[in-house]
């Protein structure tokens, strides 16, 4: 069942040359779990948001954001409090950011149980216990009565998603949730999101730059750049033969989460495409090393069908893309590098 889909969701800003979001298409099933990466501003955040109902101010939209079959663009509050609170949760990335670090764990956790659905004190803290424990801290009863600055980064953004769980909702979406943490506390954390997923049947979609990272713990990946969509496949797809030239650059830009060897990472030449910028044809071709003038800057291309993938490349068909990343001592030179 489809719990969260975009439909044509386009959102312009005044004052900018090109839409933030254009034509999104993008679905989450209950207890799926899927990915969207893409560099800094390429509009992932506004679209986690979207998932919200929380539009950019003045910001023209057209489309569909339906969770749960309530479309959100233009939706009455009654129905935005509804998704908010029983049916989406959002976790961000910085959980000092998250709580008030004057109130104790407890009370922040079960201030919307008691207020929102007037739960008793008592039964209130039962039920944030449980949370804790779910999310997987050691002595649940003992964090209800500490103060934020007792715990550690990882184990409060435990909490803080333990707090997204309290409503019981059945999309968690993800915004950069381990940017702010170490490797370790962020390995971590993404087990506690897929656990959770599991036996939950929580649908998640996780916002990342690191396209390695989304791999570990989603089963389909939405690749992002200047506002589209530029490919969808499963992850082992995606990873064994990615077909778009940006997603090959971006796996060949990212270390591996489990690199036993240092690698050569070979970053993405230029830089994205800003808000006050934009292109007749494929935003992505001025830094596309396979660009074909009078091809590839005439129109963008659309999102086209390729076996398990959708891609929008102009030359999707005739690529055959590895992510050119080398390990040190490889004697295969050739190995890594595109052929056509
Ligand atoms: N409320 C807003 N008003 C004006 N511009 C905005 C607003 N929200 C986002 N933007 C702009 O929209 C673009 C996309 O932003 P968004 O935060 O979605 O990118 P992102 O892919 O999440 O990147 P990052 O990882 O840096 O957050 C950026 O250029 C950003 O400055």
């Amino acid at each position: 069942m489809t719990l969260l889909r975009y439909e044509d969701l386009s959102i312009t800003l005044p004052g900018t040359a090109r839409p933030v979001l254009d034509g999104i298409g993008l679905t989450v099933g209950a207890g799926e779990a899927v990915a969207l990466v893409g560099e800094s501003g390429s509009g992932k955040s506004v679209t986690a948001r979207a998932a919200l109902g929380l539009f950019p101010e003045g910001a023209r939209t057209t489309g569909r954001v339906r969770v749960d079959g309530t479309d959100l663009v233009g939706a009455d509050a009654a129905s935005l409090r509804r998704v908010r609170t029983a049916t989406a949760a959002m976790i961000y990335q910085d959980p000092r950011a998250a709580i008030n670090p004057v109130r104790r764990v407890g009370d922040f956790l079960t201030e919307s149980l008691r207020l929102v659905h007037g739960w008793t004190r008592d039964r209130a803290r039962g039920r944030a216990a449980e949370l804790l424990d779910a999310v997987g801290l050691p002595d649940p009863v003992r964090h209800l009565d500490q103060y934020p600055h007792e715990l550690s980064g990882g184990m409060l953004q435990r909490v803080v998603i333990a707090a997204a769980l309290t409503a019981e909702p059945r999309l968690l979406l993800c915004d950069e949730p381990t940017t702010a943490l170490d490797v370790s506390t962020q390995a971590e954390i993404l087990a506690v999101l897929g656990r959770l997923r599991r036996e939950r049947g929580l649908g998640l979609l996780l916002i990342t730059h690191d396209i390695e990272l989304a791999a570990s713990v989603t089963d389909r990946i939405y690749v992002m750049y200047a506002g589209r969509i530029v490919e969808t496949a499963p992850v082992g797809d995606l990873f064994t033969t990615p077909r778009h030239p940006y997603t090959a650059g971006l796996l060949g830009s990212s270390p591996p989460l489990d690199a036993k060897a240092p690698e050569r990472l070979v970053p993405i030449p230029g830089a994205p495409m800003g808000l006050l910028e934009s292109a007749p044809g494929c935003a992505f071709a001025p830094r596309c090393r396979f660009a074909e003038p009078g091809r590839c800057d005439q129109a963008p291309p659309p999102l086209s069908d390729h076996g398990p993938a959708r891609v929008a490349c102009h030359l999707a068909g005739e690529l055959t893309l590895t992510p050119h990343r080398d390990r040190p001592g490889d004697h295969h030179p050739h190995r890594n590098q595109e052929v056509r």
